[in-house]
């Protein structure tokens, strides 16, 4: 027999349930955030005393089920050997959204000390050039709510639509009220994601009001992050797995593995959890890291996720497998490995990534990786791929990655991406290797070594 996921039936077993004090407030509530930042802050806070409020960033009904289960969830490790389950408790709150009067509240109240994302890269809304487009229409009519906001209007049934415009009319109504500092901790697969947000937000801020842009300039704290830790999306089948191994009918668990890293650099004004105590480190550079993770990590992931498709493969655990996708990311990771430095300890890591690729009981579906690849290869394959030819060399690893996409693009297979409409025009173009090419940067189109490279590897992959 199975029993519903409350805080009450929680309680009734003998696990204290008080919820902590609100004071992060997260978007993009997916199964990520409830893998990492969100278990991070179970595992150290002893005292309870910093509660989530997690919003979802786009589909309302991802909220529905945490929400009945007072935030409360299962946390499914699962390893190579077996599984291990905990219930998480430091989501205090699960809400839509979108729901009016809730997030920009919460981004307000005067106890919140640290706001967390997780909105895909996507989410975002930043340009090929990685600064956000104040013309876009959502952006656009976000800072109409935001004047409006700081000309003293309340925002009543109105909620921002995209996930910077809630943190900017967060802030102008945090101003408003005289607010502490806050920090801002994006925790996306994008380097200098912090510093990417910054510069954002005053971009948006500029546009709103000098007081506003005042404000982040003077409080606001941004926080870049490199985040790891492999999680799927949750499947039907991993409820009953709840059911079976701890007796709790969870209808929001979520599956990860063991392995889990977290890497910020930036302050806190107003404090947070000790996160170290769980494993995260607080460093003065994170570049190193992030490039580390994005290009070896997710730089293989994009790899195999076009490339595998196109040999048969479903999943992380079957291409790598394959031993010619494996292979291929075998170079591409020599290549990479030549623009870190020595002292990251690349062979260890790389040898450890192998190991978590090669966990067959962790279903990492190729086509979720694939999604957004034209804004996802420009960080994890392209920087690797200018590297190498800035050094002299080919960099053939790098433009298979590139090549693979390239090749999914001509047959009309890629997952969804917010440009589709301008890849497929791309990918139908008499030129297509240099229009794709272009799209991802504009330079390298303009290159004719990189052309060169990448057009050998779609010949090299077409002829088998
Ligand atoms: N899953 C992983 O292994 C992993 C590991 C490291 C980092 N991440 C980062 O976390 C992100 C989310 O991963 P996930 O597994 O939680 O995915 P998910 O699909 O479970 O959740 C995505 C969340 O982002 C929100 N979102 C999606 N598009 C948005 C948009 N356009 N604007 C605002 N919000 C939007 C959704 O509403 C949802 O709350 C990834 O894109 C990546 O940047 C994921
Ligand atoms: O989450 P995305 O969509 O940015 O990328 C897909 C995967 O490469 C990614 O989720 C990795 O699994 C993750 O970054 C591991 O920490």
């Amino acid at each position: 027999m199975t029993i519903p996921l409350t805080r009450s039936a929680l309680a009734a077993s003998g696990v204290a349930t008080d919820p902590a004090p609100e004071r992060i407030v997260h978007l993009g509530l997916g199964a990520f955030h409830r893998a990492h930042q969100a278990s991070y802050t179970d595992a150290v806070d002893v005292e309870r005393a910093w509660g989530i409020a997690a919003f979802t960033g786009r589909s309302a009904g991802a909220a529905a089920p945490l929400a009945a289960q007072d935030g409360l969830y299962s946390l499914v490790v699962r390893g190579a050997g077996g599984d291990s389950v905990s219930v998480m408790r430091s989501i205090v709150r699960a809400v839509d959204g979108s729901t009016p009067d809730q997030v920009l509240s919460a981004i307000a109240a005067p106890a919140t000390a640290i706001v967390t994302l997780t909105v895909t890269e996507a989410g975002y809304r930043f340009g090929g050039d990685g600064t956000i487009e104040l013309a876009d229409p959502v952006i656009a009519s976000d800072l109409v709510l935001a004047r409006r906001v700081a000309g003293g209007a309340r925002p009543a049934g109105s909620v921002p639509v995209s996930a910077l415009g809630r943190i900017l009319v967060g802030l102008e109504l945090r101003r408003r009220a005289g607010g502490p500092g806050l920090a801002i901790v994006p925790c996306d697969n994008m380097p200098s994601n912090g510093e990417l947000v910054r510069q954002a937000l005053l971009d948006m801020a500029d546009a709103v009001s000098d007081d506003l842009t005042r404000y982040v300039t003077d409080v606001v704290s941004f926080v870049s992050t490199s985040v790891d830790r492999i999680t799927p999306a949750t499947r039907d089948a991993d409820i009953a797995t709840v059911a079976e191994l701890s007796g709790w009918d969870d209808r929001a668990p979520v599956v990860t593995e063991p392995f889990s890293d977290w890497v910020l650099s930036g302050g806190f004004p107003s404090g947070r959890p000790a996160w170290e105590q769980a494993g995260a480190r607080i460093v003065d550079d994170i570049r190193p890291f992030e490039r580390r993770k994005l290009w070896l990590l997710n730089g293989a992931h994009s790899l195999l996720a076009y490339a595998g498709p196109a040999r048969g493969h479903e999943t992380v655990h079957e291409a790598i497998a394959d031993a010619a996708c494996r292979a291929s990311v075998e170079r591409f990771w020599d290549e990479a490995e030549a623009h870190l430095p020595a002292d990251l300890d690349v062979p260890a890591y790389r040898a450890a990534l192998l190991e978590r690729f090669e966990n067959p009981r962790i279903e990492h579906r190729l086509a979720q990786i694939g999604r957004d690849g034209s804004m996802k290869l420009r960080v994890r394959a392209v920087p690797v791929l200018r590297a190498e030819l800035a050094a002299g060399r080919s960099g053939e690893g790098a433009a298979s990655a590139i090549a693979a996409w390239m090749d999914a693009a001509a047959l009309d297979t890629l997952p969804p991406d917010p440009a589709e409409e301008e890849v497929a025009a791309a990918a139908a173009a008499r030129d297509s290797s240099r229009a794709l090419l272009g799209f991802l940067d504009p330079e390298l189109a303009d290159d004719s070594a990189a052309l060169a490279v990448v057009e050998a590897s779609r010949r090299a992959a077409v002829s088998g």
